[in-house]
């Protein structure tokens, strides 16, 4: 695997005193999709304008495919592309003359028969000659993008990507996302969708209070994904958990009126077969079960909850 963007202990305390972000080591390989999740105001948009050169970072430093970004800025920035959460572009200007004036903007040579792919692919070609002040909210943001790959970068920052937009050009993008993958583009996403991290990311990582807390391979997230919990719902009380049922890992809920497993969906053996017939050997009724399964998203809010507690009680 080669590391296409490599950040460490990267710090960034804005003037107001407010610490954004604090000692960040990431390692970004080339030709992954990396989803970057985090609460509002975690700093997750900061991360991404230090390393396009939006803002300057208080401390520690980012490599972009060798080249250090404070000595070799422009070869940094140049295999860079951003799609910001914001939309901002020239209202007065064609699709056209936006998207060819980007791709100048780094000094790469015209090449119209890539900005007309690049617009088909987009569904802008028919927009070519429309003023951006004429297009609608989504069609901006279809130009956001293709400004943002204007100059064939190998990296592409998506801040947000889908906030607010439609289920087609959310369809389009990820189409979009998955063809530049294919090609070796490198993506690195924001998104509040934990949904869309599941589907589309390789890696995943989870900040927090300027802090990445959690870097790791989907595969293994969707491992802890694979958590069941059985709830049986008992039709007389218990005070203790019988010592015949020691062999699973049971806890006793709802004032002894449930019982409760938590196993591995995805394991050959989940227990659960064996775990009803003794309780039927031993007399133990239920009236009732239901399993509910893990979720990304509940691993996110532990995980985000359980690093403010940690905070709280350090403070
Ligand atoms: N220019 C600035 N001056 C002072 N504080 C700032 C500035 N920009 C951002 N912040 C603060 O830094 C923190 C991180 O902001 P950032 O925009 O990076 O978060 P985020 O994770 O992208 O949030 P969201 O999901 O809401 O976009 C926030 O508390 C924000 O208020």
């Amino acid at each position: 695997m080669t590391a296409v963007l490599e950040i460490s202990g990267l710090g960034k305390t804005y003037k107001s005193g407010h610490t954004a972000l604090s000692d960040v080591d990431l390692t970004i390989n080339k030709g992954e999709i990396f989803a970057l999740l985090g609460p509002n105001g975690a700093g997750k948009t900061t991360l991404i304008s230090i390393v396009c050169g939006i803002v300057t970072a208080s401390a520690g430093t980012v490599t972009v495919a060798g080249h250090d970004h404070a000595q070799g800025y422009r070869a940094a920035r140049t295999m860079i592309g951003l799609v910001p959460q914001e939309l901002h572009t020239d209202a007065f200007e064609t699709v056209m003359a936006t998207v060819s004036f980007s791709r100048g903007l780094f000094g790469k040579p015209r090449d119209p028969a890539f900005i007309e792919q690049l617009l088909r692919d987009l569904s802008l070609w028919d927009k070519r000659t429309s003023k951006i002040m004429e297009l609608s909210g989504g069609m901006k943001r279809r130009v956001m993008i293709a400004k943002a790959l204007s100059h064939e970068p190998e990296i592409l920052f998506l801040d947000e990507p889908t906030a607010g937009v439609d289920v087609e050009l959310r369809r389009d993008m990820w189409n979009m996302v998955r063809g530049l993958r294919e090609r070796g583009v490198t993506i690195i996403l924001t998104t509040h969708y934990i949904e869309e991290a599941e589907e589309m990311a390789d890696r995943v990582g989870v900040i927090t209070g300027g802090r990445l807390i959690l870097v790791e391979q989907k595969d293994e997230l969707i491992k802890k994904l694979g958590r069941k919990t059985l709830t049986l719902n008992l039709a007389e009380p218990l005070t203790a958990i019988p010592d015949e049922l020691g062999q699973w890992k049971l806890a006793l809920a709802g004032e002894g009126n449930e019982l409760v497993y938590e196993f591995d969906s995805r394991a050959e053996a989940t227990g659960v077969p064996s775990l009803l017939r003794r309780m039927t050997d031993i007399g133990v009724q239920f009236k009732d079960l239901h399993t509910r399964q893990s979720s990304l998203e509940d691993i996110f809010v532990g995980l985000v909850h359980e690093s403010n507690g940690a905070k709280g009680e350090a403070a």
